[in-house]
């Protein structure tokens, strides 16, 4: 039962940041200098178009209003490309097996650090490529018992239903890995969507007064320790699709939506404020027919939703081949 509140290339858009060194393995808390992981196969890409990895440079000279904000709006943006890397992987089942060691090294740290490793998984795709985390040696190493559980969006249908979030992830992931039932936190879908998204609200708040849940100090918003999300072919994230105002909510911590274009119509959804209050996101893509999403999301050639998500410390894009081919 769930709780009641319901390459090789590594892309990096700073050409200064160490980890663009092929011989840093990928190790997202230590950076220690070791060799490539034999698991994950890549191949080089050039790097330099990928984002907007611009250097800034500020002068004595003074400034009016509007030129000082737009440097620092243009600074915030650097800082966030310096937190954007890009992997991509011949195929997706090394993507799967990078995916878990990187997964298995920041639920180490947390659970070090500060007892509790809170995670969030997206629906869709996603929940296919965490398989690698539920077998051996992460299955036995993970301290399980440490972490939070909760799901990005939710369509708002019975646990049991085809459409579910909760099931899909209950039937691959859930159901085999030692996750104490109360550090599960699904939605309550026997409520609409609107009392089911304040709900879950509110269980959040709950768990940020029990310290389970960090609240960023820059914006206020809980900080989830790593949110892991699929992307649609449309460029989507969670339930924030393209052109849809909720991409625009600035003060809900999760929104309901009636008018889904994707099936099924009602659901709730994390903001974009909570999601880039993250400390790290993962966004996991792989196949031909998501290419262009992600042409639009990381050159810029097109605003879709995906193209906005930012995280506090790190945002690893993982792709397979197909899924970068426009790139
Ligand atoms: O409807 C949804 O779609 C997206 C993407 O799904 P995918 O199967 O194309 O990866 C998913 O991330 C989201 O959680 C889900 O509700």
């Amino acid at each position: 039962m769930a709780s009641s509140c319901f390459l090789r290339s590594i892309l990096f858009s700073s050409p200064t940041n160490l980890r663009s060194n092929p011989l840093f393995a990928f190790s997202p808390n230590t950076l220690t200098c070791s060799p490539p992981s034999t698991a994950s196969r890549f191949e080089s890409l050039s790097v330099s178009s990928i984002g907007a990895g611009s250097s800034c440079r500020l002068s004595s000279t003074r400034r009016n209003v509007s030129e000082v904000r737009s440097m620092a709006t243009s600074a915030a943006e650097m800082g966030k490309e310096e937190k954007k890397r890009v992997e991509i992987y011949d195929l997706e089942e090394n993507l799967a097996v990078d995916l878990a060691k990187f997964t298995a090294n920041l639920s180490d740290k947390f659970c070090k650090e500060r007892g509790a490793f809170t995670v969030v998984v997206s629906g869709g795709s996603l929940i296919k490529s965490l398989r690698k985390l539920v077998e051996s040696p992460y299955i036995d190493s993970i301290d399980w018992a440490r972490w939070h559980f909760f799901w990005v969006d939710e369509r708002v249908v019975p646990k049991h239903h085809d459409d579910s979030n909760y099931k899909l992830a209950y039937d691959s992931f859930l159901s085999k890995v030692p996750i104490p039932p109360g550090n599960v936190h699904a939605i309550n879908e026997s409520l609409s969507a609107e009392a089911a998204a304040d709900d879950y609200e509110t269980c959040l708040k709950h768990l940020v007064k029990t310290n389970i849940l960090r609240v960023s100090e820059s914006t206020g918003f809980p900080k989830f320790d790593l949110m892991l999300l699929g992307m649609g072919p449309d460029g989507h994230v969670a339930s924030l699709f393209p052109g849809h105002g909720l991409c625009n909510e600035s003060k809900k911590w999760v929104a309901s939506i009636n008018d889904s274009p994707k099936p099924p119509s009602e659901r709730i959804t994390f903001t974009f404020p909570v999601i880039n209050s993250s400390a790290h996101v993962s966004l996991v893509v792989a196949g031909s027919g998501k290419a262009e999403a992600v042409q639009a999301a990381l050159k810029k050639t097109g605003n879709v939703p995906a193209g906005s998500v930012s995280a506090e410390d790190e945002l690893v894009w993982f792709l397979d081949k197909p899924a970068s081919s426009k790139l």
